[in-house]
């Protein structure tokens, strides 16, 4: 075989085998989707099988991922390391705010603007939704403010089913659609593997309005039955971020008075709040548990709103100055929503400075500048665990365990929430680290930790994945993050942006 053919294979062969671990198969389950064998897979992904185009499709349509687009393969990272971080950086909008105002702009029949969207992949599959509906979107300029307006009818026979299944968010479509039309169908929800997600808490929530729902081959049926408000308070079976930004937008075109009780209080709920009260929906209880909702029977007004910025990725910037004990700030930090991450950190003795507090640009959440200073960090006496908002948010959790690594002694982390989401910090380990799975949902991490560089395929859930990168930034040597399309759904330029605080972090792909 020519080298040059030999060399191409192997490269392939590579890409085949990241794509099969991102879906969580053996070659045993590749090769029983495609109808050959497993050693047959085996040596395709050792690049030493010749591949007919015929087979290179099926195997990217078996893995859901296309392996024959040129120059949109998928991206890589490599990191030298250790790195030292110096400098300052701002924290930017929120990926939770902003799939639920991009839902709840289908409520408005006027212009929504929004500003400083993050520009991120779970962003830009609800935009394709949107567009393949009808909907005029566009990035007005450098600052990532965004356009919307919705047509007068939208054309959800057109929909494009490949974007709706690569993000959950599109549940959120359920809310606002329901005002729309009183038959529709909308795919499956999709996004990260972190175990069974239930969609059956948005159907109960989202029933007292008149809709049923049934699952049918791969897709929701809906039905609205006109005129139903719901007669009495809407009391929610989980504290669901989601179910509850639901049940606000199907509030929100009702004019009578909706009670939501157990609500979500957290920051992208906040958020949609603020920007329903600008559409003129009333709304009281922001920040509690009951939410009494006023809404109108007709939305269509001209609206500019500023998501706030978001907690998630201020601490993976935090957890990055840790790792790598640097000392650098990190601007505009949604303080409100760190309160029991931070006291938990300074527990573990991480040291910090705050300058004072001001308000983001949707003139209601608190921000601060946060300086990280040089800790020496220990373990804390209790395990860590999240709580729904005021609690330690559950997408923090997983910074925990690379903070962790780097405490001296032993911590449990404790996900009750996800099945899915701590066996991916067992990652960890390829770098040197000691992660104990102890079940599906603890896992105890034993510090300090001697970083040594390695390559890892990212795991399929985003904030694992951050955690392996960060990992990384302190690790000796030369590490390779494959396949990071799952970092990319919640974080906008992440290498790019840590470079310029002095990591070392290249972008490559494969062709
Ligand atoms: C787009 C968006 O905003 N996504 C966030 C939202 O997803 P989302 O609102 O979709 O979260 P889910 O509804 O999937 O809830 C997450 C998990 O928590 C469980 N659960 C939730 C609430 C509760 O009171 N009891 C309970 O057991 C659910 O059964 C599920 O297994 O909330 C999650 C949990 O905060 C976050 O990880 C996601 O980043
Ligand atoms: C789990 C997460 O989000 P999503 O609901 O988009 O999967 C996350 O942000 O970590």
């Amino acid at each position: 075989m020519p080298v040059v053919t030999e060399d191409y294979l192997g490269r392939i062969g590579t890409l085949i085998r990241d794509a099969r671990k991102h879906r969580g198969w053996t070659q045993q389950q590749l090769a029983a989707e495609l109808g050959t064998s497993q050693s047959a897979v085996n040596r395709i992904e050792r690049g030493h099988q010749n591949l007919t185009l015929d087979m290179l499709a099926r195997i990217g349509e078996a893995l859901d991922q296309p392996l024959m687009s040129l120059g949109q393969g998928p991206t890589h990272l490599r990191v030298q390391g250790p790195t030292t971080l110096s400098g300052s950086i701002e924290v930017k909008t929120s990926k939770n705010a902003g799939v639920a105002l991009l839902c709840a702009s289908l409520l408005n029949r006027g212009r929504t603007t929004l500003r400083r969207v993050a520009r991120i992949e779970e962003v830009n599959r609800l935009l394709e939704v949107l567009d393949s509906l009808g909907v005029k979107t566009r990035w007005l300029n450098e600052d990532n403010d965004l356009e919307i307006v919705p047509p007068a009818t939208l054309s959800l026979e057109s929909i494009d089913e490949v974007a709706a299944r690569r993000t959950r968010s599109i549940i959120m479509f359920l809310g606002p659609l329901m005002h729309r039309m009183s038959d529709f169908e909308l795919p499956y929800a999709g996004g990260c593997s972190l175990g069974t997600r239930t969609v059956e808490p948005h159907m109960t929530a989202l029933r007292p309005f008149g809709l049923q729902v049934k699952a049918t081959e791969g897709s929701y049926h809906a039905n609205v039955s006109p005129g139903i408000t719901p007669r009495r308070p809407i009391v929610l079976t989980e504290r669901g971020d989601t179910v509850t930004e639901n049940a606000l937008m199907a509030a929100a075109l009702c004019d009578s008075t909706t009670i939501i009780r157990n609500a979500s209080s957290n920051y992208m709920v906040q958020d949609l709040c603020f920007y329903l009260q600008k559409l003129g929906v009333r709304i009281e209880g922001i920040g509690t548990t009951t939410l009494s909702v006023t809404g109108c029977t007709e939305i269509d007004v001209d609206v500019d709103y500023s998501p706030s910025e978001d907690p998630i990725e201020a601490m993976s910037l935090l957890a990055a100055a840790i790792v790598t004990d640097s000392e650098i700030t990190v601007k505009r930090v949604p303080i409100e929503f760190l309160e029991i991450e931070l006291s938990v950190l300074e527990e573990m003795g991480f040291r910090y400075s705050l300058s004072e507090e001001y308000v983001a640009a949707n003139g209601r959440t608190r921000l601060a500048d946060l300086t990280t200073l040089h800790s020496v960090l220990h373990a804390p006496l209790d395990k860590i665990h999240p709580m729904p908002f005021p609690g330690l948010n559950i997408d923090n959790l997983p910074f925990f365990a690379v903070i962790a690594a780097v405490a001296q002694g032993q911590t449990m982390l404790h996900d009750w929430v996800y099945e899915n989401r701590a066996i991916y910090l067992t990652e960890l380990n390829k770098l040197g680290g000691k992660v104990t799975l102890m079940d599906p949902h603890r896992v105890m991490i034993e510090g300090p930790t001697r970083w040594s560089g390695t390559e890892v395929v990212c795991p399929p859930a985003l904030r694992p994945a951050v955690v392996i990168l960060l990992a990384m930034l302190a690790s000796k040597g030369t590490s390779v993050l494959r396949s990071t399309y799952v970092i990319h759904r919640g974080y906008e330029g992440l290498a790019e942006r840590l470079n310029e605080l002095g990591a070392s972090i290249e972008v490559f792909s494969d062709f």
